[in-house]
C-alpha cells in the first residue's frame, strides 16, 4: 500500500498523521509513505525526523475578509495544487489522507481531481474551514467526536476515532514506566501534567505562576510544560529552584511520560484529549476561546458531558479555582476514580484500524 499523508500547522494535525504511518508500517511492513506538509510548519522539522520522505508546499490560510493577502493565496492554493499533483504522479499513492491545517487543502483537493480515494480525518468536534471545504470532493470523512458528524456528508462521515489514541494505548501495554525517574521526579508520588497544548497558553502559565507556592508544598507534584517559547521568562520569574514542581519548555515522548501521570491540566486540543482518554486519565480542561468557532470548548463539554473531565473557562481560571479544582481529583481518590473510568470509556484506543479499514476499503473500490 503506498499511502501518502498531509497535516500540518501544529501537532494536534501532525502527531495523529505520524500515528497513523507508524500504525501501518507495523501492521504493512511494506507499505510506502510520502508526507508533504509546509516548511515552515512544525511538520518540517518532526516528520523527517521519524524518517518519513517529506516534500513540501508553500500555504497560508485565507483571511475572513477581503484582502490583498488572500490573493496571494488564491495564487500559492493554485501552484500548491500543481505541486502536489507532480509529486502524486511520481509517487503513485493508493490512497491519500488530509490531517488538517492549511496544507491539506491543496494536497487533498489534487488527490480527488486526480481521482485518487480521499480521506479527511478531522479531531474536532466542529471542523475548520479546510476541512469543511474538503469534504466536498474526498472519498471519506473520518471524525473523531459525534459532534462532528453534522458539519459534513452524512453518506461520507464515519467514527473511527484519533490515531494517536491508539498510538498511546499500545505503549500503555509495551513500555515500562521510567519517564518520572527521568525527569529526576519521585515515581511514588501523584504526578499533575500542566501543559497548554503543543505551543504553550500564556493564560495557564500566568495562573501556575500565581499558584507555584501552593503547589509547591502539595502531596502530589507536578510537571509544567510552558511551551517552547514561553519557557525563559517562565523560568525566569520562577527564580530559585521551586520544589515539586519541573518546569520544562516542552515534552519530546508524551506518550510515554502520559503513562506515569495522574491527572492534567490542559487546553482542549482534541490530539491531547484523544490521549487522555485512551489512558483514561482525568483532566482539568481550560479551553483557547482564540480558535475558530470556539471549537475547543466544544471539545472540552463533550467530555465534560460524559464525566470524563472537569471545564473551567479562560475568564474564571484564577489561582485559588486552578488550585482547587487540582486537590479536588488529585487528593480525591473517589472523584478521580470515577472521573478516570468515564475517560477510558470515552477511548477509542482501536481508531488506526478502524481507519486502514476505511482506507482499505475505498482502495478496493477504486480499483
Ligand atoms: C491553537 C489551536 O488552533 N489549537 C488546535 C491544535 O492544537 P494543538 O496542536 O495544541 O493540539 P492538541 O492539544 O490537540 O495536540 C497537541 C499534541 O502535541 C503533543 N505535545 C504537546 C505538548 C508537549 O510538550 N509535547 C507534545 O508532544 C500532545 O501530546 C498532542 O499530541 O490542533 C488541535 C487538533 O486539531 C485543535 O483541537 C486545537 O484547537
Amino acid at each position: 500500500m503506498k499511502v501518502l499523508v498531509s497535516g500540518g500547522g501544529t501537532g494536534g494535525h501532525i502527531y495523529p498523521a505520524l500515528a497513523l504511518i507508524r500504525h501501518i508500517a507495523s501492521v504493512n511492513p511494506e507499505a510506502e509513505f510520502l508526507y508533504i506538509g509546509t516548511e515552515n510548519g512544525l511538520e518540517g522539522s518532526i516528520a523527517p525526523k521519524s524518517n518519513i520522505p517529506f516534500k513540501t508546499v508553500t500555504i497560508s490560510g485565507f483571511k475572513r475578509k477581503i484582502s490583498l493577502h488572500n490573493v496571494r493565496t488564491v495564487y500559492q492554493f493554485l501552484k500548491a495544487v500543481t505541486d502536489s499533483k507532480k509529486y502524486m504522479k511520481e509517487f503513485r499513492p493508493d490512497v491519500v489522507i488530509g490531517t488538517g491545517g492549511y496544507v491539506c487543502g491543496p494536497v487533498v483537493y489534487a488527490a480527488s481531481k486526480l481521482g485518487i480515494p480521499t480521506i479527511i480525518h478531522e479531531q474536532n468536534s466542529v471542523p475548520g474551514l479546510t476541512n469543511k471545504f474538503l469534504s466536498k470532493y474526498v472519498t471519506k470523512v473520518a471524525i473523531s467526536f459525534e459532534e462532528a458528524a453534522s458539519y459534513f456528508p452524512k453518506e461520507k462521515t464515519i467514527f473511527t476515532g484519533n490515531p494517536r489514541a491508539s498510538e498511546v494505548a499500545a505503549k500503555a501495554k509495551s513500555e515500562s514506566k521510567e519517564a518520572i525517574k527521568q525527569l529526576g521526579l519521585d515515581p511514588t508520588k501523584k504526578t499533575l501534567l500542566v501543559v497548554g497544548g503543543s505551543r504553550g497558553a500564556r493564560p495557564l502559565n500566568e495562573a501556575m505562576l500565581a499558584s507555584l507556592e501552593e503547589f509547591g508544598s502539595k502531596s502530589y507534584q507536578c510537571i509544567y510544560v510552558t511551551g517552547d517559547v514561553h519557557y525563559d521568562s517562565v523560568k525566569q520569574k520562577m527564580g530559585e529552584a521551586t520544589p515539586n514542581i519541573l518546569a520544562v519548555p516542552y515534552i519530546h515522548d508524551m506518550p510515554a511520560l502520559l503513562l506515569e501521570i495522574d491527572a492534567v491540566v490542559a487546553r482542549a486540543g482534541a490530539t491531547t484529549l484523544a490521549e487522555l482518554t485512551a489512558l483514561g486519565i482525568p483532566s482539568i480542561l481550560i479551553p483557547s476561546p482564540y480558535v475558530t468557532n470556539n471549537h475547543q470548548e466544544k471539545n472540552a463539554r463533550a467530555l465534560e458531558k460524559v464525566g470524563a473531565a472537569k471545564v473551567i473557562l479562560e475568564k474564571d481560571v484564577t489561582p485559588s479555582v486552578l488550585l482547587k479544582a487540582c486537590d479536588d481529583l488529585l487528593e480525591n481518590n473517589e472523584a478521580w476514580s470515577l472521573m478516570s473510568r468515564s475517560a477510558y470509556e470515552a477511548g477509542m484506543p482501536e481508531a488506526s484500524a478502524k481507519l486502514v479499514g476505511v482506507m482499505e476499503s475505498i482502495i478496493k473500490v477504486s480499483k
